[in-house]
């Protein structure tokens, strides 16, 4: 079993993170429940700052909200000195209403809408990391109606891919996703983008995709923006200040995943492009990366109370949970694997091995296939490890099931960042027209 960041098993023999027991945590919060190791966040972040700091360049590391954007966490990587990505007017709206200081934030997204460009525009943010000619186009446009001049970084999609999941590798030339360099694409944006008077060029961006446990990506990545930064100002007389090289490191999910530690990708990326800037003697520029997975993934753990129990002999038993692809999509989406363990009798010794069900009308709602767990009853607790990313925030309300709550555990301390969805809320957003109202009851019937 893997523990980790603050996660132990107590002398309860229950599993407590954050120096909170999990028996407690479910008492008090119900179950599901997401819990957050908020230690480790903030170790994660940390690791990325004090890297950087270490290589000695420039640059900014910004937590790519999309992995899970709740205003607590916002207030946590404000505080570790990071920067902030959206992707959405909810999440800037999120990250806003959090106090996140605006000068900090990016905007992604291959199809913002006028009225979220207007947001970040009105709400002064940082950058907008430009996707396509419409955009450009668009943003140019609106911040001249405003008098102003926005900030844009060109995203490049260089032809790498990395080794990931074929459904979250976004760095290849097939991509709804940026401009392409092989294309030319990449090249007429730089002019455009300098030729529009409400724009200006902050430089590149890739992101060649997710859950990567090599540097090899990143360093071809680094190697492309560069040469890309050659030609634009051989030929352009163009310079990029700011070279960003996306997101995508791995973290550990399952025995045999080996992410690299964070320092290890962070060198690779500032010696590349310090080494391929340099070589062509242009200025250093600001290194930018927007981590999300590895800041947030292994410091979740989603505690589930067990229900039904069906064995089925010679085949498999099916031990369902009290939630599922609701609050974990991932293994529905792109057979993503997990461990876990029984909360309330961490040192039990395996017995069994059985598949853990959700709770939802969906042959495919599984969240694990064949893990060996102590003899399951219904009403243990089973918490499911590396539930920080892309969890809450991909989570549904499918068959109506209610979100559940979040809670930050730290030095001994369990506090609730996000309530559990109520029934109202359920409802809350339902209108039933005049015509299909039920009548009052006549004569009491
Ligand atoms: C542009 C961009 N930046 C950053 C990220 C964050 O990726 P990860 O959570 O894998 O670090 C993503 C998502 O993959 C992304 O599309
Ligand atoms: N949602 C994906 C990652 C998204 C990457 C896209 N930028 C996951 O759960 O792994």
């Amino acid at each position: 079993m893997h523990l980790h960041g603050t996660t132990k098993i107590n002398r309860h023999g229950r599993l407590e993170i954050g120096g909170v027991d999990t028996a407690e945590l479910a008492e008090r919060f119900g179950t599901p429940l997401y819990v957050v190791d908020e230690a480790l966040v903030r170790e994660r972040c940390r690791q990325f700052m004090d890297a950087f700091r270490a290589s000695g360049v420039p640059f900014e590391v910004s937590y790519a909200s999309k992995a899970f954007c709740v205003k607590a966490i916002v207030r946590v990587v404000e505080e570790e000195g990071l920067s902030l990505d959206v992707v959405s007017d909810g999440e800037l709206y999120t990250a806003l209403e959090a106090g996140f200081p605006a000068k900090k934030i990016h905007f992604h997204g291959n199809n913002k809408t006028p009225e979220e460009i207007a947001m970040g525009l009105d709400a002064g943010i940082g950058c907008f990391v430009v996707d396509n000619f419409t955009e450009i186009a668009l943003l140019n446009a609106m911040a001249g109606e405003r008098g102003i001049r926005a900030k844009a970084l060109l995203r490049i999609t260089p032809g790498v891919e990395a080794h990931t999941h074929e459904f979250i590798s976004t760095g290849q030339e097939d991509s709804k996703f940026g401009f392409n360099l092989a294309g030319g694409a990449a090249f007429e944006a730089v002019k455009a983008t300098v030729a529009a008077p409400h724009l200006e060029l902050l430089g590149v961006h890739s992101h060649i995709g997710s859950q990567i446990f090599e540097v090899e990506g990143f360093r071809l990545a680094a190697e492309k923006m560069a040469d890309f930064a050659v030609e634009a100002k051989s030929k352009l007389g163009v310079s990029f200040p700011v070279v960003n090289l996306g997101g995508g490191f791995g973290i550990r999910y399952v025995e045999g995943d080996r992410p690299l530690p964070v320092a290890e990708y962070v060198k690779a990326i500032t010696d590349a492009v310090k080494e391929r800037f340099g070589a062509h003697g242009l200025p250093l520029p600001s290194i930018w990366v927007e981590p999300g997975r590895s800041i947030v993934g292994d410091a979740g753990t989603t505690l589930y109370t067990v229900g039904s129990v069906k064995d089925i002999p010679g085949v498999r038993k099916y031990v369902a949970v009290n939630g599922g692809m609701t609050d974990n999509p991932r293994p529905a989406l792109y057979d993503a694997v997990y461990e876990a363990v029984l909360a309330n009798r961490a040192n039990d010794a395996p017995e069994e091995t059985v598949s853990i069900a959700g709770k939802c009308c969906e042959s495919g709602d599984m969240l694990i296939w064949d893990l060996d767990l102590p003899k399951v009853n219904a009403g243990d607790t089973l918490a499911v490890f590396c539930t920080g990313a892309y969890n809450y925030s991909m989570a549904s309300n499918y068959n109506r099931l209610r979100r559940p709550a979040v809670a930050f555990v730290k030095d001994g301390v369990a506090e609730l960042v996000v309530r559990r969805e109520t029934y109202e809320d359920l409802v809350a957003n339902d209108v039933v027209p005049e015509r299909l109202r039920k009548l009052p009851a006549v004569n009491g019937r």
